[in-house]
């Protein structure tokens, strides 16, 4: 990307379409003199607006009034981007937004790139690399875990946690110095013993601050198949814990053909539940993609739910399935208002270690067990650890650096060993951005949406 601090940049800051408002913002050296080439204050003074001071006013390409608006001036270096950003706040009708960011670009603003403004913080100091990454969580944040992760990234939370560990680092490359400069003071044996101990001790902080169970619950929600013979109520379920029709349902079998997704939340986390074809033997070209597909799904969820017909005696289908089943997951006894001719202990007698709810979709309250049972996998203790997936990947990296230079403190290559421990150094940087490179700057920021 090539991108100089120089141009003066514009993009519409509001959301693509028709709403009530639309935001055009402008950053760069030339923000305040282009906004003046565009707009037109009301009244008699017609000077460049006071800074942080919204005005009214208009929009205008030089001979017709565009629209009737506000616009606002922040001097650098008090700004989102820390240079002198203008804003116009218009009437948010897709003709007059695009109007106006064209009229911006043709008084010498520059169209900005995705996330460019957010950069620009960046670049400038205001933030550091996660702190301008939780921008974007923000802004894409669906449930309240990942909004308050999010929080937790924008108030440095990743910043802090990286300082210490870097600072760490840090000791144990100084002493490893110590110990390549002066090898006659301090004895191979006693040197080489403390820092490997303060490896040790650094893996072992870093590997305990992963919480890469929780990053997959805030990041991808919990996925949870609902998989079964046909006709056993997979669908009514999934649309009893949605609250929503959205599955369709009948008292046909084989009535769910492809698999159908919902999502619900549950402690603030999202569930990601996929209705499946009901798995049978069948010679149907098309129900045998079907329960393909069922199979793929079980074998991707975080935790299945076997389905079973409360008001049928078991059959082989059902065993068969009981039997197989593995991973996470649990037995749930469906149609309990009918007379039943299943009970837990016919379960219990074929697998004694899964856990078997009854329940019937037509009954909210008697989900409740089953909501319970959920729950249960999307709890998260430690609100510390990292989360994001970009950081985790980093301190991988440096977690693997730092086992190769104990690898290397054991065969007395310290000037290798020092290598890597600069190479997990920049590993754990790269959260920050303090050693960011373009490359890894393009990839975090192609990742934000154009006007942030
Ligand atoms: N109109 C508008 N609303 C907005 C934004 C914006 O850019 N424009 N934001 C954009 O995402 C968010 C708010 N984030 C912001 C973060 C920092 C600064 C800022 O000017 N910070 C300076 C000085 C603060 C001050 O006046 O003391 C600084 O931190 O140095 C502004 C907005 C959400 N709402
Ligand atoms: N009485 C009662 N009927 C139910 C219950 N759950 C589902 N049914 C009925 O059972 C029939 C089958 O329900 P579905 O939800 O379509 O079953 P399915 O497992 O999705 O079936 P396939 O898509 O064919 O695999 C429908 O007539 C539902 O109304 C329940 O808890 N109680
Ligand atoms: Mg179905």
């Amino acid at each position: 990307m090539t991108m100089s601090l120089h141009d003066t940049i514009a993009a519409i800051a509001t959301a693509p379409g028709t709403g009530g408002i639309g935001i055009i913002r402008m950053s760069g050296p030339d923000a305040a003199a282009i906004l003046m080439r565009v707009f037109r204050p009301a009244g008699k003074n017609q000077d460049i607006p006071e800074s942080h001071r919204l005005v009214y006013g208009k929009l205008t390409d030089g001979e017709q009034i565009i629209d009737e608006c506000m616009a606002v001036i922040m001097k650098a270096p008090r700004s989102y981007t820390r240079e002198d950003v203008a804003e116009i706040q218009l009437h948010g009708g897709r003709y007059v937004i695009n109007k106006a960011l064209e009229l911006c670009l043709k008084a010498g603003a520059r169209l900005a790139e995705a996330g460019e403004f957010t950069r620009r913080a960046f670049l400038n100091g205001r933030v550091d690399l996660s702190q301008a990454e939780s921008v974007m969580e923000m802004i894409s944040a669906r449930g309240e875990q990942e909004h308050r992760a999010a929080v937790r990234q924008m108030n440095g939370g990743a910043s802090s946690f990286v300082r210490k560990f870097s600072d760490e680092l840090y000791g144990l490359q100084a002493g490893l110095a110590a110990c390549i400069d002066y090898p006659e003071e301090i004895s191979d044996e006693e040197g080489a013993g403390s820092l490997r101990e303060g490896l040790e001790k650094l893996i072992e902080g870093l590997e305990k601050a992963m919480d890469e169970h929780a990053s997959r619950l805030i990041y991808q929600g919990l996925q949870v198949a609902l998989i079964g013979r046909p006709n056993v109520g997979k669908s009514s379920l999934l649309n009893a814990l949605l609250g929503e029709d959205r599955a369709i349902v009948t008292n046909i079998p084989g009535t769910t053909r492809d698999t159908v997704h919902g999502e619900m939340t549950l402690n603030g986390f999202r569930v990601q539940l996929t209705d499946t074809a009901g798995i049978h033997e069948t010679n149907d070209p098309v129900e045998r993609i079907g329960v393909a597909r069922s199979e793929k799904a079980r074998r991707e969820a975080d935790a299945s739910l076997l389905i079973l017909d409360g008001s049928q005696p078991l059959d082989a289908d059902d065993v068969e399935l009981l039997r197989n089943f593995n991973g996470e997951g649990a037995v749930v006894i469906n149609k309990t208002d009918l007379p039943q001719k299943i009970t837990e202990a016919d379960i219990h007698d074929i697998r004694k270690d899964m856990t078997c709810m009854t329940v019937s979709a037509l009954d909210q309250e008697s989900l409740q067990p089953l909501r319970d049972f959920l729950a249960g996998y999307v709890q998260v203790s430690d609100q510390q650890a990292v989360t994001q997936p970009r950081h985790l990947d980093a301190i991988r990296r440096a977690v693997r650096h730092l086992r190769d230079a104990e690898k290397t403190l054991d065969s007395f290559t310290p000037d290798v060993a020092a290598t890597d421990l600069q190479a997990a150094q920049a590993a754990l940087s790269e959260i920050t951005g303090d050693s960011a490179d373009e490359k890894l700057l393009d990839k975090v920021f192609s990742q934000f949406c154009v006007g942030k």
